[in-house]
């Protein structure tokens, strides 16, 4: 039985000694407009508290920076603004841990609140679950009011008579004058996300920019337009930022424009021209993105200086950028409430200690380092198995809904949230003949998951580099996938790969981001040795071919022939389930699947409860 452990969480602004914190090296770039900006924050308000010390600030600590920096602003004569462009639930425990009777991050969404941002809109995961979108519509958008835009994400609510209505999730578009008096248009779009639950409708983004309302709000010239959504600022498939940018363009050539992007959890930085700039700033509350622009009141546009930054989200960060006493009593009251709330949680509840480290990214996912290892060598084999099949099984899962590395020490129930923060449950198509089997994680690693975004927009289909993505030589719906645990793990490899074949002397320097975007200059504003990132693939699975059941179940046929040891259950996330179906058909012809074929594998797990037996059998 789980123990509790006499340690608690936060608020550790430091917590492991054998992890030093760098400081920046040099001082922000302030421009006449500053705008700082969160994004894909995953419930991590309470920062990282183990190993990752340079993530180590919380949510009260980004508060006093936040309101020191525009104590600066002021004093200085210019613009600081706030922005936030979503993903606020699924992988951390202070979301997704939330007690009976609210869902998840309803609490998590009150320490939102407190921060002021001038302009907030929603993520994908926000809309998976439909009662997660009302609770974000009722607390959030209400409380944030003209300031949670959301341009393009429409929401059917069910009055107590039953009637329906189908109201805008959030403002469409805010118009609003600086506290320098700046004029600023704001919009605030989401990928054409496909993968959202019932009730929820996303407008496509090139649809968007064609509604008379949209081209009403860009008619008149702002100093700038301020576009804050949940999109990859890079021109990959689910992403339509040149879109927005180029209707802006029809009617004002040379108006700056500031795009802040997200959702593929990467540092990034891309010009859509000389005017505009498009920040991402990472995930997991590792990054605060900076961006400022000088000579926007110039009549010249010609004149416009963008830069940007990424600031590793640390107190040492914060010291050296708003001062030693950065603190504010808010903010620290804010760090004090996290505490107690983990403990509400019971977030610390420990399931047990974790002998050795395992990453997502680090190692291949063949090592005995990877966490992907450690799920299908020994996690699923142990506990999704079901002794009254007759038939071995095959589990296999999407890498993606495994969301971070497990560090050596206590496993306690919010790092179970960490890893796996998904509720899925195990699901599984009994007796696939084993020739189909066999040739099923290939198939489904060659097409990749299940598209979240219709790939019908406008916008070319290119890598960073404006380079065709590789294209798959067999047509399939699926092809092409663009996941965006693929997207980063790609990004991460590929810049480990160029900074360790060419940098000196950085092993000096403490591991962490070393960013390869598209902007010039540096983008970091502390410097790193790179952590090490491999590649992974998209689906990994357990052994194939599956050990031989130690079963229970009397074998339907007692002389058990060749034919029936031919058979082979497909174990996988209900998440998953369209992929599998879609592979199999592909893979076979003699039988048609359909959700028909699928049941229910193991009802007392789901992807969010795994580690907890496994470190409760394993590994306490
Ligand atoms: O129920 C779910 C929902 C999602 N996933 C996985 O997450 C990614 C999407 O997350 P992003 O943060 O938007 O990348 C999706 O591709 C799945 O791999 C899941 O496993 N279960």
């Amino acid at each position: 039985a789980a123990v509790q452990l006499p340690f608690e969480l936060g608020p550790l602004q430091q917590p492991d000694s054998s992890s030093p914190v760098a400081n920046p090296y040099r001082q922000l770039p302030w421009g006449d407009v500053n705008i700082i900006s969160t994004t894909d924050t995953h419930g991590w308000l309470m920062g990282h508290q183990r190993q990752e010390a340079g993530f180590s600030g919380d949510w009260g600590d980004v508060y006093s920076f936040v309101a020191r920096m525009k104590d600066e602003a002021r004093r200085r004569g210019v613009d600081l603004l706030l922005v936030d462009s979503g993903d606020r639930v699924d992988g951390n425990g202070l979301v997704d841990g939330e007690p009976a009777g609210h869902v998840k991050g309803w609490t998590a969404m009150s320490y939102f609140a407190e921060m002021p941002y001038d302009v907030i809109t929603t993520g994908n995961h926000e809309l998976y679950k439909y009662p997660v979108a009302v609770a974000t519509y009722n607390k959030l958008a209400k409380h944030y009011g003209e300031r949670y835009v959301t341009s393009n994400v429409n929401l059917t609510l069910n009055d107590q008579r039953g009637k329906q209505r189908t109201v805008s999730l959030g403002n469409k578009y805010r118009k609003f004058k600086t506290e320098q008096g700046r004029t600023v248009t704001a919009f605030g779009p989401l990928f054409d996300f496909k993968a959202h639950a019932a009730g929820i409708d996303v407008q496509a983004p090139h649809e968007m920019v064609k509604e008379p309302w949209f081209l009403d709000a860009i008619a008149e010239e702002p100093s700038f337009f301020l576009l804050v959504g949940h999109m990859s600022i890079r021109k990959e498939p689910d992403s339509e930022w040149s879109t927005i940018v180029k209707a802006i363009r029809e009617v004002h050539p040379h108006t700056p424009i500031t795009v802040f992007g997200g959702h593929h959890h990467i540092r990034d930085c891309v010009r859509e021209d000389s005017n505009s700039m498009s920040l991402a700033a990472g995930r997991y509350m590792e990054t605060v993105g900076w961006m400022s622009i000088k000579g926007i009141d110039s009549a010249d546009r010609s004149n416009l200086e963008f830069h940007r930054r990424y600031l590793d989200q640390n107190r040492n960060t914060y010291k050296y950028h708003a001062g030693d006493d950065f603190d504010t009593k808010k903010g620290q009251s804010i760090t004090k409430s996290l505490t107690q709330t983990a403990k509400d949680f019971n977030l610390t509840l420990q399931f047990g200690v974790a002998p050795q480290s395992y990453y997502l990214y680090r190692h291949p996912h063949t090592s005995d380092k990877s966490i992907l290892k450690l799920l299908t060598d020994k996690v699923l084999p142990l506990l999704v198995t079901r002794p009254d099949r007759p038939y071995p099984s095959l589990t296999i899962l999407n890498s993606g809904s495994i969301r971070f590395d497990i560090f050596k020490g206590p496993f306690t129930r919010n790092d179970q949230w960490i890893i796996l923060p998904f509720t899925n449950s195990f699901e599984y198509i009994p007796s696939v003949p084993r020739s189909v089997a066999a040739k099923l994680l290939p198939y489904l690693n060659l097409v990749g998951e299940h598209h979240l975004a219709s790939l019908t927009s406008t916008t070319t289909t290119t890598s960073s580099d404006d380079e065709p993505l590789p294209q798959l030589s067999i047509a399939h719906p699926h092809a092409q996938a663009a996941s965006v645990e693929l997207l980063y793990r790609r990004r991460l490899a590929e810049e480990y790969a160029a900074s360790s074949s060419t940098s000196t002397g950085e092993e000096k320097l403490t591991p962490g981001y070393v960013t390869a975007d598209k902007c010039s200059e540096l983008g970091d504003d502390t410097l790193h040795r790179p952590i090490p990132a491999v590649w992974q693939p998209t689906f990994v699975s357990t052994a194939f071919p599956p050990p031989p059941p130690s079963t229970n179940a009397s074998s339907s046929s007692s002389s058990s022939s060749e034919e029936e040891e031919d058979k082979i259950d497909i174990v996988f996330f209900d998440f998953i389930q369209p992929d599998i179906l879609s592979a199999l058909n592909a893979l076979q012809k003699t039988k048609t699947f359909t959700e028909g074929d699928v049941s229910l594998f193991v009802g007392s797990l789901t992807a969010n409860t795994l580690m907890q037996s496994y470190a409760e059998r394993e590994w306490s």
